[in-house]
């Protein structure tokens, strides 16, 4: 049995006559990668703060560690990179962190430990006010690993990045996980939630729709059939997958929910009917497909969820 780190029962939280979350029971294994998923507005950042003890929540509970949410000991157990956090602007990324890891009783070895792990000691003694954006995310990552958190909660940490400055961030959460760190991070971005994550928690309008790994989240693969005549194809399809089981998606291509280990049988009965087979191709259904069939929110550019 893998360890729970983190386990929220019928969380909620109420503001006025908004609920920003609603009953919302996820887990939290030790060691994974978990992405919280959602458009803006979902509840993403009001459960994490939860989570962290920063709010309360009017109903449910949530519990880090195997204890409530909140309590001290457990916030000490915990590093957040959750709405920027305050830096000194004229002071250096490496005085700005030894300044946090004093007033939480660490060496200066610590901060030398975390300014390397994020990629920074390079650049450690510049002042903080000339980092990049991707710079100033990953000094915020390094703040939080001070002391060597047993979790980490990482609140879109690839916002307002440009692509270098995310593919960065994606590599070092996907390096923190490769050495043991288990890490929640909140994304609308399907396609870096695809990438990096273990497990997918998906919220939309307070409510989670779904927990699953990534590949159950996908489900098995679709075949894309290109047929002449279509109809013939579509009839002979439809009898091996169900109607419900095939789809027109243009240009005389039908997609049918078969695995790939169905080809040479879609192949041999369309023959057998007299049918001409173009082409056959595994798709895949990428995360921003199932997202769209669970709540209607097409995405932007492919990428990005709107609400
Ligand atoms: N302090 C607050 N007072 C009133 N409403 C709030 C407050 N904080 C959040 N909300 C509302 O709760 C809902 C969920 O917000 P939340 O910030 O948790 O979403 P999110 O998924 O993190 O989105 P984003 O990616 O935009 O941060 C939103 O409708 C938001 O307007």
């Amino acid at each position: 049995m893998r360890e729970l780190v983190v386990e929220t029962d019928g969380l909620t939280k109420r503001y006025g006559d908004r609920l920003a979350v609603d009953r919302v029971s996820m887990t939290v294994m030790r060691g994974e990668v978990y992405g919280f998923l959602g458009p803006n507005g979902a509840g993403k950042t009001t459960t994490l703060r939860m989570m962290l003890g920063l709010i309360r929540p009017t109903a449910g509970s949530a519990s880090v560690l195997g204890r409530p949410a909140g309590r001290p000991d457990v916030t000490a157990r915990i590093g957040a990179l959750i709405e920027g956090p305050g830096f000194y602007p004229y002071l250096s990324g490496r005085d700005n962190l030894r300044t946090m890891a004093r007033y939480q009783g660490l060496p200066n070895t610590e901060v030398d430990r975390v300014l390397e792990m994020v990629d920074l000691a390079g650049r450690a003694k510049d002042a903080f006010k000339g980092y990049s954006l991707g710079m100033k995310q990953r000094l915020g990552v390094a703040a939080a690993m001070l002391g060597s958190p047993d979790l980490l909660v990482l609140d879109e940490p690839t916002n307002g990045l440009d692509p270098a400055g995310m593919a960065d961030m994606r590599a070092l959460v996907v390096s923190l996980a490769e050495a043991g760190q288990t890490v929640i991070l909140s994304s609308h971005i399907l396609a870096e939630v695809q990438e990096i994550c273990d497990r997918v928690g998906v919220i939309n309008n307070g409510r989670l729709l779904r927990e699953s790994t990534v590949a159950d989240l996908r489900g098995g693969a679709t075949l894309r059939v290109r047929a002449t005549p279509e109809d013939a194809a579509l009839a002979v399809l439809m009898r091996m997958a169900g109607d419900e089981g095939v789809r027109r998606i243009g240009n005389e291509t039908l997609e049918v929910d078969l695995p790939a280990t169905a080809t040479p049988d879609v192949v041999r009965q369309l023959v057998t009917h007299s049918i001409d087979v173009h082409e056959v191709a595994v798709a895949e259904r990428s995360l921003e497909d199932v997202f769209f069939e669970m709540t209607g929110n097409r995405t932007n550019s492919g990428q990005e969820l709107v609400s």
